[in-house]
């Protein structure tokens, strides 16, 4: 999930998870063994890591970015300056010795030079390089080089001005290539310029681009257009690079491959006699995951393991619960350790559920709004039920008010279902029945009813003439509530190893239990008859396997504020999960055991905070 609450410490007296170890390839008598934390277990090393700087953009690449836009994180929970540094000063000591900064548009965060000059400190750190879209480039490169800023990718996609402005919905062509040619002015070489090729779009100026690379130390990269969500990718709309290159060939029948570069997404090209070189980045018709050797920093501090993976472990969360360097190695390092050997497949990633590719560098889609939605409308929904009132996001007002989806209020109704009485509905509709758009921010209107509080003697689940009751919380104060349970799973060596292994028919046991868990959650009002529904603002599960026991351990963490706790949500949280990861394993042995199911911590309620020893 990419939220999460903030995680806990492990618990004294609580097993200790181990790091499992995982294989390393023979380094010699001298050389130092590659960290283990960032090896994973078909013996890659990661040592390039990804991190971007922000979710925004000026611009809308019809290839990135789905048209309604994304919905974007709250400042507050996107990494810090100093987040980014202590995480990349974490990395870098721990052998990643290249850092891309990406996003988004890297070039719009305010202090990206800052950035770059602080990274350059980091004793082993090799090469800083920037991927852009070029917008800012030209008036930002010289004090980005000063900085050290060693490598710079470029995109674009046509070298037809109007055409540039239907691809990435805005203008700013000459920019572009006045940043490209500020980057080359600077001595960098090659500037790389990443072009996604798309079918009916800009497959026609293949030749038009290599011509570039006569006169220019331009190492021009055709990319496969790849699928993310909302970006409407097609089979039909890719160009391979088979095809690619035998356009090319047909042009220039002497074009030279280069040697391959180690964990290089590319394959070089060169006609003999250009100054520069042609690429192609094949990530989905010849995939390159056997040699890879990168990580991602979301820009709301998510580590992703792999581009097309949608597993994702918060390292903010952990870093503002004030781990200590071991504790934060060791969740990146089980999070490495999950790494698959490759992606699932240009098919299977297409229908999978993925960010989109701006928001990567998690934004999980609501993936329990009514299937009789139209798709457009149930990927932009965000709806947020705020105890007694409905809160819209402004995407979905601006769809509204498009008359996109006129009966959209009916349909959210009955999505969130009869939990919420009509009125609660229908006060946040205007004179027009348009929703008027509440911020989260904006005050909570009262609670619609609001009885006195239970005495404290008072059976608080039963009501006066001893007929069950909910608690009426309505005037409890609300407080920031946080919780956290945590659950075993005693797997025994058999299904343990091939969880370990992923290697279970049924699949990815693992991200199937987490998702469970985190789905348990927010459904845990509908299980337990008298708990009360919260709007819960996060939830993170996290499974770690513990090698001495043969045995999953189970971390749900849930966050809200309102009036009432969330340690019910925690619990069935970790509950659910575990009997997610049974049910994933119930094929290979019978002998499973569900354990130690409890609340680890709880803070922010009126009797005070809650912390096992
Ligand atoms: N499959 C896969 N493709 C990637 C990954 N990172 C980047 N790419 C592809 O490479 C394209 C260009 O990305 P860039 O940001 O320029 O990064 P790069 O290719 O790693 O750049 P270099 O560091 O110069 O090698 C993207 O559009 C993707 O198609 C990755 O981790 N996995
Ligand atoms: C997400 S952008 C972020 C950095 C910067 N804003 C830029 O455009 O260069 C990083 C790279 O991903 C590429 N990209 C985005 N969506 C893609 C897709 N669907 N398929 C292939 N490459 C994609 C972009 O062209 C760009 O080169
Ligand atoms: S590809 Fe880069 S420039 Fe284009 S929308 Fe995505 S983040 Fe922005
Ligand atoms: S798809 Fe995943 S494993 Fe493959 S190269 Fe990209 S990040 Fe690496």
């Amino acid at each position: 999930c990419s939220s999460g609450a903030p995680v806990t410490q492990p618990c004294p007296g609580e097993p200790v998870v181990e790091v499992l170890s995982r294989p390393r390839p023979f380094l010699g008598e001298h050389a130092a063994p590659f960290s283990a934390f960032l090896t994973d277990s078909f013996g890659r090393h990661h040592s390039y890591l990804r991190i971007s700087l922000t979710e925004r953009c000026n611009l809308r690449c019809q290839y990135c970015m789905p048209e309604e836009g994304v919905p974007l994180t709250p400042k507050a929970d996107l990494l810090t300056t100093e987040e980014i540094l202590t995480l990349a000063r974490l990395f870098v000591k721990e052998g990643v010795d290249k850092i891309r900064l990406t996003g988004g548009e890297p070039l719009i965060r305010p202090d990206v030079v800052d950035i770059v000059a602080q990274l350059r400190q980091l004793e082993g750190l090799r090469t800083i390089g920037i991927t852009t879209n070029g917008i800012n480039l030209a008036r930002l490169l010289p004090q980005l080089q000063k900085a050290g800023l060693s490598a710079i990718n470029i995109s674009l996609d046509t070298l037809v001005p109007a055409k540039f402005e239907f691809i990435v919905r805005r203008k700013g062509f000459h920019k572009v290539m006045e940043g490209i040619h500020k980057a080359i002015e600077l001595g960098y070489s090659p500037v790389k310029v990443n072009c996604v090729v798309m079918r009916g779009l800009n497959e026609d100026e293949l030749l038009d681009f290599v011509a570039l690379t006569e006169g220019l130390p331009l190492d021009v990269r055709f990319i496969e257009y790849m699928p993310f969500d909302g970006n409407k990718w097609n089979f039909k709309k890719m160009v391979s690079y088979k095809e690619m290159l035998d356009t090319l060939r047909q042009q220039w029948p002497e074009l030279e491959k280069l040697p391959e570069e180690e964990s290089s997404t590319a394959k070089a090209f060169k006609i003999p006699g250009f100054r520069g070189q042609v690429s192609f980045i094949t990530s989905m018709s010849e995939h390159f995951c056997g040699t890879c050797n990168r990580l991602r920093i979301t820009a709301d501090g998510n580590l992703k393991v792999c581009l097309f993976g949608n597993s994702e472990v918060s390292l903010r969360d952990h870093l503002r619960a004030g781990a200590s360097e071991e504790e934060l190695l060791r969740v990146i390092g089980a999070a490495v350790g999950r790494k698959k050997r490759q992606h699932a497949g240009m098919f299977n990633i297409s229908q999978m559920k993925n960010r989109p590719m701006i928001l990567i560098e998690l934004f999980l889609m609501r993936q329990d709004s009514p299937p009789a939605l139209p798709s457009t409308f149930r990927n932009s929904l965000r709806v947020q039920v705020l105890r007694h009132r409905v809160s819209f996001s402004s995407q979905m007002v601006t769809l509204w008010k498009g008359g996109g989806v006129p009966q959209a209020p009916l349909v959210a109704q009955r999505w969130l279902g009869s939990s919420l009485p009509q009125r609660h509905f229908s006060s946040h509709l205007d004179s027009d029945a348009n929703p008027k758009c509440l911020s989260p921010t904006e005050p909570q209107a009262p609670a619609a009813s609001s009885g006195p509080l239970p005495d404290s003697d008072q059976l608080t689940h039963v009501d006066t003439e001893g007929r069950m009751a909910m608690v009426d919380v309505g005037r409890k104060p609300d407080t920031e509530r946080v919780a956290v349970a945590s659950a075993v799973v005693l797997l025994g060596p058999v299904a343990f190893k091939l969880i370990q292994e992923n290697q279970l028919k049924k699949g990815d046991a693992l991200a199937v239990a987490q998702l469970a868990g985190i789905q348990a959650a927010k459904l845990t009002s509908q299980l337990i008859p008298l708990c009360h529904h919260v709007a819960l603002s996060h939830v993170q599960v996290q499974l770690e396997l513990d090698r001495t026991r043969h045995a999953a351990v189970i971390q749900a963490s849930c966050r809200a504020r309102g009036p009432t706790g969330v340690e019910m949500e925690a619990l069935t949280s970790a509950a659910v999960a575990a009997l997610a990861l049974y049910d994933m394993c119930k094929a290979v042995s019978r002998d499973i055991v569900l354990a130690e199911i409890k609340l680890v911590s709880k803070t922010g309620g009126q009797r005070g905070d809650f912390h096992r020893t």
